[in-house]
């Protein structure tokens, strides 16, 4: 569905690429996260994705189709983008906001403002909302207006960039367990990057633990993340030797426990 082969990218001016040689294969409907630290080159990664980044080698490949041969903007609609803090356009109502990427890719504006409304209630919103401008909204609203805004086109693949870091736990937790209900109903293929290791865990079916120019440390399933870290780095990253997770069967589901025996997340 998405397929990274050996890409790398040095930005203008740097001394050390940002990805060096980068492989990855991101299976159709799978939600895939990339999670690393900071300046690991994750937004890189995704941006290849809808070129908005060119990868100076190797080919980044979107439904079989090399993304260098493919129109930008054409390859843009066909691609929800869910950006870091909301991206939402200040001087245009929530409703518009949403409305207006249906717009771009050919559906008229009667009908794209109904739809628009339906992602606002999708994502738990109150239509009413779509009225205000995105100043009125808080934090955890207006991260739910960009994913409003990501799906409202129907696409079939999903980016999003650190889609809730900008907001308090609680709220992040909520929009978490919605992006999980969504995946249910919709099955996308989804490709997120975070910084967060839990988020990883919990939305995730595939992590990509990155280090370093994207040097890739494992990849798989959570849960071998603790049954079976690659490297020190991976154990270190996940914290699995300090906070003693380990994973258990709790009503069916795989969830992630601590020391304590606290539920720190749920294995799909
Ligand atoms: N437009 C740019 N010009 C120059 N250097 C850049 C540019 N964008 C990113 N970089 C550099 O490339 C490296 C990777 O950046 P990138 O944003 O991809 O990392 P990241 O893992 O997403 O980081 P974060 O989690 O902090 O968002 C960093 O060293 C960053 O400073």
């Amino acid at each position: 569905m998405i397929e990274f082969d050996r890409v790398s990218r040095t930005y203008p001016g740097s001394a050390h690429p940002a990805v060096a040689d980068f492989s990855h294969r991101v299976e159709p409907g799978s939600t895939t996260v990339f999670v690393g630290p900071s300046g690991c080159g994750k937004t890189t990664l995704l941006r290849m994705v809808n070129r908005m980044v060119p990868a100076d080698s190797g080919t980044v490949r979107v439904r079989g189709e090399d993304v260098s041969a493919v129109d930008p903007v054409q390859l843009r609609r066909s691609i929800g983008y869910v950006m870091q803090h909301s991206g939402l356009l200040p001087h245009r109502t929530v409703l518009d906001n949403v409305a207006s990427v249906a717009q771009l890719g050919g559906t008229r504006r009667k009908e794209a403002r109904e739809r628009a409304a339906d992602m606002l209630r999708l994502v738990g919103l109150d239509v009413d909302l779509g009225r205000r401008y995105p100043a009125e909204l808080s934090g955890g609203q207006a991260q739910r207006v960009g994913v409003a805004r990501g799906l409202v086109a129907d696409p079939d693949i999903l980016l999003m960039d650190e889609p809730f870091g900008a907001v308090d736990p609680v709220v992040r937790r909520g929009l978490q367990e919605e992006i999980l209900s969504l995946q249910e109903r919709m099955s996308k293929t989804i490709l997120m990057v975070t910084h967060d290791i839990d988020e990883a865990f919990l939305l995730g079916d595939t992590v990509v633990l990155l280090g370093e120019q994207a040097r890739v440390e494992q990849v798989g399933p959570p849960e071998e993340f603790l049954t079976a870290p690659a490297n020190d780095n991976v154990r270190e990253f996940t914290g699995a030797e300090g906070r003693l997770l380990s994973v258990e069967k709790r009503d069916g589901r795989d969830v992630v426990v601590d020391r304590s025996g606290r539920v720190r997340g749920v294995l799909q």
